[in-house]
Parts: C-alpha cells; sequence; structure tokens
C-alpha cells in the first residue's frame, strides 16, 4: 500500500524562505519540522560550503540525493535545500510522501536575501550566477509541485496562510 502522504515538503531557490516558513507552518499545524540542509550538516559533521569547497557541488547534490531518498517519515513540514530539485528520485520519493508545496519569489527579492552567496554552500557551476540559478530551476520547481505560492511581497506568517488554503482546497491532502 502506498505510503501516506501526511508531509508537506517546502522547495524552491536558496533565500525563499523555506527554513522560515517551515517551523512555523509545523508549529500551525501541529507537524513536526526538519531541515535536510540539517540532516546533511549533521551527518557529514561539516558545513555545506565545506562539502563544496572540499569535494565539489556535484558531492553535495549526491549527499542531498541520499538524504531525501533515506527520509521516510510522517507529519512533518521538511524544508528542503534549493538544489533537491536536481534529483529525479529523490523528489519522486517525496512526492510519495508528501503535498510538495513551491515557495516562489521573484529575483530581485532573492538576490537582496542572498547576501552571502560565497559561503552559503550554493550548489552551482563555477562562474554560475543566482540569475542563471534562478531559469535554470524554475522548470524544475513547477515541475515538481503540488502548489505554487508566489511569496514576493509577503511575511512567513502570510506565506503560511496561503500555503493552509491551497492545501486544504486540494482533496489528496486530507490526511493532514
Ligand atoms: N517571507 C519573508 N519575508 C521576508 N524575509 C524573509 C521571508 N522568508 C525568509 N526571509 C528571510 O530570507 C532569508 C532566507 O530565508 P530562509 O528561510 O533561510 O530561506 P531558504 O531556507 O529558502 O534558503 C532569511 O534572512 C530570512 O529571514
Ligand atoms: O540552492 C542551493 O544550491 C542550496 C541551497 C541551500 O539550502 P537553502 O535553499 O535552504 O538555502 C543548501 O541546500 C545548499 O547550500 C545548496
Ligand atoms: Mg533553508
Amino acid at each position: 500500500m502506498a505510503a501516506p502522504r501526511s508531509n508537506i515538503v517546502l522547495i524552491g531557490m536558496p533565500g525563499s524562505g523555506k527554513s522560515t516558513v517551515g517551523p512555523k507552518l509545523a508549529e500551525q499545524l501541529s507537524l513536526k519540522y526538519l531541515d535536510t540542509d540539517l540532516l546533511i550538516t549533521v551527518q557529514e559533521g561539516r558545513e555545506l560550503q565545506s562539502i563544496v569547497d572540499a569535494d565539489g557541488y556535484l558531492e553535495l547534490r549526491r549527499l542531498e540525493e541520499r538524504t531525501l531518498l533515506e527520509l521516510d517519515c510522517e507529519h512533518h513540514v521538511i524544508a528542503t535545500g534549493g538544489s533537491a530539485v536536481y534529483s529525479d528520485a529523490g523528489m519522486t520519493h517525496l512526492r510519495q510522501r508528501a503535498a510538495v508545496v513551491f515557495l516562489d519569489v521573484d529575483l530581485e527579492t532573492l538576490t537582496r536575501r542572498i547576501d552571502d552567496e560565497e559561503h552559503r554552500g550554493l550548489v552551482r557551476r563555477p562562474g554560475q550566477t543566482i540569475a542563471e540559478l534562478y531559469a535554470e530551476r524554475l522548470p524544475l520547481y513547477r515541475r515538481y509541485a503540488d502548489l505554487r505560492v508566489v511569496c514576493t511581497g509577503l511575511g512567513a506568517d502570510e506565506v503560511c496562510t496561503l500555503i493552509r488554503a491551497g492545501l486544504a482546497r486540494d482533496g489528496s491532502r486530507a490526511e493532514l
């Protein structure tokens, strides 16, 4: 029998607010919360930027995919890293267990929020800009999302409200 989709997974660009909205949403819905970036840093015993610096961005992508595939929780809000959508296997695994919500934030806001791009362990080819990452990833976020929430100009509480309303409209979320 298929696992019940009792989780909510947040996807989106770095700076879109996944790790900010996630804990609030979990509290509001009485769900537990986890952040896959944190799982990776705990398992690896090093920061994401250190992984990229020492072993390259493809290694972080591989570790992220492994972390996604190992997730087998229920009744959680799960904030992923912005690069999670590079793993088709990982996203397929998540979609069997979760409603996937894309936090859609415009490039100008993202650029303003990402004020430490050299230190946050971004998964990108050398020299790739945030604008190029955004263009490359937008189709992937859209592909894997059950729900897209346009967050530009909204505070985290307003984003939570839109997510809850969007999921409530979707009958497949009745398990929550
Ligand atoms: N809705 C929001 N409005 C304003 N600032 C936000 C909002 N969501 C997140 N932020 C800020 O943007 C930055 C990145 O947020 P974060 O939750 O870490 O994003 P992500 O996990 O998607 O990379 C943080 O400084 C956070 O405080
Ligand atoms: O988008 C990316 O390339 C990444 C985003 C980060 O997470 P956030 O999206 O939470 O910032 C983290 O997973 C890693 O540094 C790679
Ligand atoms: Mg985050």
